[in-house]
């Protein structure tokens, strides 16, 4: 069974939902911040602490109604070297759980680059006299920037494909500007060229579920071109970003899936994480069942989509 095979699995078992794990320091209970500030002093060090107690009550709260979860790096390397290894930590914990974890690290560079991207991420450093070391970070699948091209690109392929791990090349973006470089091109726009591509170099990764391991990601901000790419490419897994905080709907991701229900992961950061600020409990206590409680409500609404 291959990455995609597995996606497919776990989103019949609990849903299509990705809590997206973005510890926004300004979003944070606060009384979890003021709680390790006030311990640990003003430093890069407590607020690593904070991020690391926020994670793992997440993490516990959704593990057994979620199936996936997109760590975004930025948030933690945002805290330095600290961050990082909280980011490792919760990676490994969200594993522990049987959560399957996505890194959103939107990595690449000239081929020779990119290949040690792809085995820092994936799968690891190999040696002469057939010695290797796995990779540090132990998650299922990378997010992968497109710009290089298909040189840039083929490191990661090769490399997901020999230890069986997803990769979600970036595609639609959600944000406002996005058009602007996107839509351009002559025959077809950048970002149709940029799904052509993932399916040629994934022909190889595709499983028994008919899906390949290498998926794209597409805003759910521009829900006109998510069923456009949904109908010309059947065999591509979605990572969509953009519902809740950036405006996106819900209904328009009916065109995400495919007939049966599969095809589509849906992640959700803020709308999930911080829910207790729509709630007037201003310190955040228990922010956690409502982490819980948001995550069960996107899941019955995706279920309605899907069918
Ligand atoms: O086009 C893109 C690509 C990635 N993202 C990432 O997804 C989450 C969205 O967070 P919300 O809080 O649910 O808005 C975040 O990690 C982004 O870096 C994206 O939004 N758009």
């Amino acid at each position: 069974m291959n990455f995609a095979d597995q996606v497919c699995k776990v989103v019949e078992m609990k849903g299509p939902l990705v809590v997206g794990m973005d510890p926004h320091l300004e979003l944070l209970p606060p009384y979890l911040l003021e709680k390790w500030l006030r311990e640990r002093g003003n430093n890069l060090q407590a607020l690593a602490y904070c991020v690391m107690e926020f994670g793992e009550l997440v993490i516990e709260a959704i593990h057994d109604i979620v199936g996936f979860v997109k760590f975004q790096m930025a948030f933690y390397e945002l805290l330095g070297v600290p961050g990082l290894m909280v980011l490792k930590n919760l990676v490994d914990r969200a594993r522990e759980k049987g959560l399957t974890v996505i890194l959103d690290g939107k990595r690449n560079d000239i081929a020779s680059t990119a290949a040690c991207y792809a085995r820092a991420y994936l799968s690891g450093i190999e040696y002469p006299l057939e010695r290797s070391i796995p990779s540090f970070w132990d998650v299922d699948a990378l997010t992968v920037n497109p710009y290089f091209g298909e040189d840039g690109l083929t490191p990661f392929f090769e490399e997901a494909k020999k230890v069986n791990k997803g990769l979600f090349v970036v595609c639609r973006t959600t944000n406002p500007s996005a058009p602007f470089l996107q839509d351009e091109g002559r025959e077809e726009k950048v970002y149709f060229k940029v799904a052509r591509l993932v399916e040629r170099m994934g022909e190889k990764m595709i499983g028994d579920s008919g899906f390949s391991s290498a998926g794209i990601v597409v805003g759910a901000t521009y829900p006109e071109d998510l069923r456009m790419l949904r109908a010309e490419f059947p065999s591509l897994l979605f990572l969509i970003p953009g519902v809740g905080a950036q405006g996106g709907g819900l209904e328009t991701l009916r065109f995400a899936f495919r007939d049966d229900g599969m095809g589509a992961l849906v992640n959700v950061s803020r709308g999930v994480l911080f829910a207790y600020r729509e709630s007037g409990k201003l310190d955040g206590r228990g922010f956690e069942r409502l982490v819980r409680t948001k995550s069960i409500d996107y899941q019955e609404r995706f279920r309605e989509l899907q069918r």
